[in-house]
């Protein structure tokens, strides 16, 4: 039985946790799933890769302030992970002394059944994070069907000797996240599952979610973050449809350029070359075939209109100090 799918909420939330960043734009989201979560229905966010729908949704877990069970959604997930099933058996000596020259022992094997996650948040009404669902197959959520709709949960024949209908306790709540379905390794979501709950489709945030969400992981100044963001959005904008430039690559960027103390400047050699590997990354990830001596021009122009407005605006940020705004 593969357990792969199902990781601990605690460990991935300590990883996630430190860098948290609310923004106006995300506070607004997360009062709208809110408003569905605590109308009972299950929700559904939505968006390309790496524009914080994992981080989202683990934030609004926190809000609801009960024990959270988190899956990871793929292939390899089966319905046994997410309900339970027999794990091998244990085995019991039991020995009988009753005469004391005869000694007796007797092996006995009893079926060991091992929960799975959504057992126990079923039952005592926690949270579940259901994170790219659709990488899992549809025949492994198809059991989360009765979960939505009937509030029961279907039990496997030999979960302790019977078959049972879990109750759903009425404060459990299920927080969905994926991809959209033209990404590879996606299935597409069942009609009858995607019914049952409400979609919230997310897009990468606002400028100034993105600069703050960059200052948060990376410990970059707010005037390098504002610029580095300003680059990467560029390029993203003009080659959305193309490849994906996600909010990972505005983090990375800004990590590497504060880490590695580089220069940010048009005519600093590194600091180019650091751009263009970090912004096309995603081109051999995701075997588009695009020109790439053209995305490598396109940058370029990017970063010399960003940095060169930089430039003027240090200079004359400069010459304020300078001349006291008298000039
Ligand atoms: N509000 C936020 N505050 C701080 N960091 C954030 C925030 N939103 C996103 N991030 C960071 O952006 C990156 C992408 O976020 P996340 O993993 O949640 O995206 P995702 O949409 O779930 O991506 P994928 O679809 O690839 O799993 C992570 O490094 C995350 O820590």
């Amino acid at each position: 039985m593969s357990r792969e799918g199902v990781k601990s909420f605690d460990d991935v939330a300590m990883a996630y946790n430190k860098a948290f960043t609310l923004t106006p734009y995300i506070e607004e989201i997360t009062n709208r799933a809110l408003l569905y979560l605590n109308a009972r229905y299950p929700i559904h966010l939505k968006g390309p890769a790496g524009t914080g729908k994992t981080v989202l949704a683990m934030y609004i877990a926190q809000l609801i302030g009960k024990p959270t069970t988190m899956i990871f959604g793929n292939e390899a997930v089966e319905t046994s992970d997410i309900v339970g099933s027999d794990y091998g058996f244990t085995k019991k000596l039991v020995e009988d002394n009753y005469i004391h020259s005869v000694r007796k022992t007797v092996e006995d094997y009893e079926q060991k059944w091992i929960d799975g996650r959504i057992i126990n948040a079923c039952e005592k009404g926690y949270v579940l994070i259901y994170d790219e669902f659709t990488r899992s197959r549809p025949e492994t959520n198809n059991i989360l069907l009765s979960v939505l709709e009937e509030k029961v949960l279907e039990l496997p024949i030999n979960y302790y000797g019977n078959n049972k209908l879990l109750k759903i306790h009425p404060d459990f709540k299920i927080i969905f996240t994926s991809n959209p379905e033209e990404y590879t390794g996606v299935y597409k979501s069942q009609d009858a599952l995607v019914d049952r709950f409400i979609t919230l489709e997310l897009d990468f945030p606002d400028y100034d979610s993105e600069v703050s969400i960059a200052i948060a992981n990376s410990g970059i100044t707010e005037e390098l973050a504002k610029n580095l963001v300003l680059i990467v959005r560029k390029f993203r904008e003009n080659n959305r449809s193309e490849f994906l430039v996600s909010l990972r690559d505005s983090i990375k960027l800004c990590k590497i350029v504060k880490e590695g103390k580089i220069n940010v400047a048009y005519d600093n050699e590194i600091f180019k070359k650091v751009c263009i590997d970090v912004l096309t990354s995603g081109i051999s990830v995701q075997r588009t075939h695009v020109d790439r001596a053209k995305i490598k021009e396109e940058l370029d122009t990017i970063m010399k209109m960003v940095l060169q407005e930089r430039t003027r605006n240090m200079v004359s940020q400069e010459q304020t100090r300078y001349y006291g705004g008298k000039r």
